[in-house]
């Protein structure tokens, strides 16, 4: 093996800087959801774009969530959680949940309501999927929430929201 090629080799081996990932994973758009939860362990909610399906039998989908968010410790206390993805009029309450904004100004900010698990459903989400954890898998920082939907809806007309290099973006078809 040529050097060149074993300093790509070794170069392939180094870690990859925090920073390096943070701006790669800039680069991939995501919708924003406002994860919250109510039960014994308290009401408390935050932003995540950390969310994606799983599998449809039975249905599940994942959230990520960093285990020293103040919300972590109640969340999965509570077991139960509501993912809310949020319509481009709703993008002021992602900078609320997304930052240290005590508990109760965030959810002043909008209307609740509850379906099966009790976990807060945001009135005009563009689509609510209230759920049960059923599983957690920790890895790094985070912990991986498996989810199950327990109920559902979703608004069809609903402008989505997009949160790509780091702001926000309405989108639109493009064919
Ligand atoms: N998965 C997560 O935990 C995410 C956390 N955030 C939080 O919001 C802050 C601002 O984010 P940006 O404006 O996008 O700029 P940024 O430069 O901090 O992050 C860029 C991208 O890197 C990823 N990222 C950032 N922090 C992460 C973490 N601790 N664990 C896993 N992935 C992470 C996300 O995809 C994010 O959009 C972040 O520093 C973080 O505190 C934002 C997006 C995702
Ligand atoms: C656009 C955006 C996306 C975020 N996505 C995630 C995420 O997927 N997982 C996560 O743990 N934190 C995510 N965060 C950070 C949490 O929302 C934030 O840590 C939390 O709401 C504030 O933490 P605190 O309650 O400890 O003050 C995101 C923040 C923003 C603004």
């Amino acid at each position: 093996m040529q050097a060149s090629e074993l300093l790509a080799v070794a170069q392939t081996l180094l870690p990859i800087p925090q920073q390096d990932y943070r701006n790669a994973m800039a680069g991939l758009a995501a919708a924003v959801n406002v994860i919250t939860t109510d039960g014994p362990h308290g009401r408390c909610g935050f932003t995540a774009t950390a969310v994606c399906s799983v599998t449809d039998t039975p249905p599940t989908l994942l959230v990520c969530l960093n285990r020293s968010a103040s919300v972590h410790a109640a969340l999965t206390a509570n077991a139960t959680l509501c993912v809310n993805t949020l319509t481009c009029e709703q993008r002021d309450l992602s900078n609320l949940f997304g930052g240290k904004t005590p508990m109760v100004e965030r959810f002043a900010a909008a209307q609740w309501e509850t379906w099966v698990t009790g976990s807060p459903v945001l009135e005009g989400a563009a689509a609510s999927f209230d759920c049960r954890i059923s599983q957690t898998v920790s890895v790094g920082t985070h912990d991986i929430l498996f989810c199950e939907v327990l109920a559902l809806s979703r608004q069809q007309d609903a402008a989505a929201l997009v949160y790509f290099d780091r702001g926000y973006h309405g989108l639109s078809a493009v064919g």
